[in-house]
């Protein structure tokens, strides 16, 4: 099977190196096309990819096709290709949805949130397919995200808050511990703030071996490390006061831009569509 990737930034990326790494498929079986060329011939020196000259050829002798643009780039290229009708789409753009790729492609179309984690083989993509997906694309999709990780199938309705827990997670984590890492020197200057980011990242990769080698629940966990009357519940209480409220502005806001991000995707296709013929013939 060939699999296309078409934009090689950080998603692009991760499917080449975490398809390749779990050895799934052979590099070989990738074909890739990146606006900037020089992105995808660095990074086949590492993974002998096949590399397409355009989009189009890409579209031509893929499978599937994997599109890793933004998500606002993502409709006017499709527009600008030729799809196969029998070629399995599927978008990783957040804010697109199956009904706007249907508006481009008439055939099985699918959308995956990855997550950048999955270069290492682990975290959760979650995927949809449209009608058109036949069970043995959608077993040939399954078999690629499950070599990236988990997977979970989600509708429309929950994809935008599972996309927070799963696909920007990763990011906000980080965020999350380097506020906490400055915190710990705004406190102690004695400590410095890079051994107090080295004392998170160890701390929490033991604390995901804890949760997944032993199945602790969150519960589990935090009873074992917080004594009664001991330090930890006392910031615990502090976190039970204040964390609500952030998580609860987070996934507000977060959603926000989910829906302004629809928004200006669905303008797209309303302006392609409500243009004449000869209009679209002159802006191409
Ligand atoms: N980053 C993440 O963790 C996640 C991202 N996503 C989604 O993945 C998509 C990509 O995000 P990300 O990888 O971070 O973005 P990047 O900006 O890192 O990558 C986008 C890539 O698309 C390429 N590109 C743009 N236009 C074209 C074109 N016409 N033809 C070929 N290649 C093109 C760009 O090329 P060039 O090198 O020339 O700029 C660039 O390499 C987004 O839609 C996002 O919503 C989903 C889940 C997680
Ligand atoms: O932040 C973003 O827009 C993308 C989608 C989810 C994770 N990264």
């Amino acid at each position: 099977m060939n699999i296309g990737i078409i934009g090689l930034g950080n998603m692009g990326q991760m499917l080449v190196k975490g398809l390749c790494k779990s050895g799934m498929i052979s590099p070989r079986d990738l074909i890739v096309y990146n606006r900037t060329a020089e992105k995808a011939t660095a990074l086949r020196q590492l993974y002998p990819f096949q590399v397409a000259e355009c989009a189009q050829t890409v579209c031509q002798k893929a499978d599937i096709l994997f599109l890793c643009t933004k998500p606002l780039d993502m409709l006017p290229l499709l527009r600008e290709l030729s799809l196969p009708p029998h070629l399995h789409l599927v978008s990783v753009a957040a804010g697109v949805s199956l009904a706007d790729l249907e508006s481009v492609h008439s055939g099985p179309v699918s959308k995956v949130i990855p997550t950048v984690t999955s270069e290492e083989n682990r975290g959760v993509s979650l995927y949809m397919n449209n009608a058109k997906v036949t069970p043995s694309e959608r077993a040939a999709l399954l078999q690629l995200l499950e070599a990236l990780g988990t997977v979970e199938e989600i509708t429309e309705a929950a994809i935008e808050t599972a996309t927070i827990l799963t696909s920007s997670a990763p990011g906000l984590i980080a965020g999350i511990l380097e506020e906490f890492a400055q915190a710990a020197v705004r406190h102690t200057p004695e400590l410095e703030l890079d051994s107090a980011r080295r004392m998170l990242v160890e701390t929490m990769i033991g604390t995901s071996l804890l949760l997944e080698r032993q199945g602790l629940g969150f519960d589990q966990l935090i009873e074992r490390v917080a004594t009664k009357g001991g330090i930890t519940q006392e910031g615990l209480s502090v976190l039970g006061r204040t964390l609500p409220r952030a998580f609860d502005d987070l996934l507000h806001m977060t959603t926000e831009k989910h829906t302004l991000l629809k928004q200006l995707v669905r303008r797209q296709n309303d302006s392609h569509t409500s243009k004449t013929p000869t209009q679209k013939g002159e802006s191409q």
